[in-house]
C-alpha cells in the first residue's frame, strides 16, 4: 500500500524538484544551525516557491527561539516539527499562534520512549517517531540511525504519526510491514554524504514507498 512520505533536510533545487516529481507529501527544511542541513527563512522561501500547493512544507527546529520560528513561518511553511525538548504546551502554543500543524517528534529506544506521545494528544497534530540519537550528538535527528521498529507492534497510536530513522530505499517496505507506518520520512537515507541530498535515492525512496 502506498504510504505519504516526506523528504527532509532539502537545500537545494534539484532535490526539491527530486522530491516534488518523485510525489513526496511533505518537504522538510531543517532550521538548526548545527546540522549540516541547516537553511536560512531566505533560502527556505525561494524553495518553497518551486512546491506546488498540495506539497507540504515542513520547518523542523530544535528548542529554537519565537523569532526564528516567525520568520521561517513566514516563509511558507504548512507545518512546524518540533524535534527537542517542547513541551505540549509549547506545541499547541504554536499551532493557535500560526494556525498551521504542529508535529512532535519522539526519540524512541525503548517502549517506555513510547509513554511521551500521548502527552501531546490534544496539543500536536502529528508524531514522527525517530531513533533517538546518543546523549553527546550535537543535533537529535538526521543521523540515519534507526530503532527497533518492533517496538511500534500493536502500539494504540495517540495521533497520526510518521516512521523516521535511518530508512532507506532498501529498507523502507519492510519498516512499513513491521510498523504499519503510514508516513514515512528521511533524510540521511537519500544522501550522499552528510547533507548532500542524491536525486537518483530520493527517487528510489519515493517508488518503493509508491508500490
Ligand atoms: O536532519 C537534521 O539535520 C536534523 C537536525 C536537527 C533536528 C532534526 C533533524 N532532522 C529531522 C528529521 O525529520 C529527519 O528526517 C529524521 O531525524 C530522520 O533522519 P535520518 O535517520 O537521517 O533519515
Amino acid at each position: 500500500m502506498p504510504v505519504r512520505t516526506k523528504i527532509c533536510g532539502v537545500t537545494t533545487n534539484a532535490a526539491m524538484d527530486a522530491a516534488i516529481a518523485g510525489g513526496a507529501a511533505w518537504i522538510g527544511f531543517v532550521f538548526c544551525a548545527p546540522s549540516p542541513r541547516n537553511i536560512d527563512s531566505q533560502a527556505a522561501a525561494a524553495l518553497i516557491a518551486r512546491a506546488p500547493n498540495h506539497v507540504g512544507k515542513v520547518g523542523v527546529f530544535v528548542d529554537a527561539e519565537d523569532g526564528a520560528i516567525a520568520a521561517a513561518v513566514a516563509a511558507g511553511l504548512t507545518a512546524i516539527q518540533l524535534h527537542g525538548k517542547e513541551s505540549p504546551e509549547q506545541a499547541a502554543s504554536l499551532g493557535r499562534r500560526y494556525g498551521i500543524e504542529v508535529w512532535k517528534a519522539a526519540p524512541v529506544r525503548t517502549r517506555d520512549d513510547l509513554a511521551l506521545v500521548t502527552r501531546y494528544r490534544g496539543a500536536a497534530d502529528r508524531i514522527l517517531y525517530d531513533a533517538k540519537a546518543p546523549a553527546d550528538a550535537v543535533i537529535p535527528g538526521g543521523q540515519g540511525l534507526r530503532f527497533d521498529w518492533r517496538l511500534l507492534e500493536g502500539f494504540d497510536h495517540p495521533l497520526p504519526w510518521l516512521l523516521s530513522g535511518g530508512l532507506d530505499a532498501g529498507n523502507l517496505r519492510e519498516a512499513i510491514g513491521i510498523t504499519g507506518a503510514p508516513a514515512v520520512d528521511v533524510s540521511s537515507g537519500v544522501e550522499s554524504a552528510p547533507g548532500i541530498k542524491d536525486v537518483d535515492k530520493i527517487a528510489a525512496f519515493l517508488k518503493a514507498a509508491a508500490q
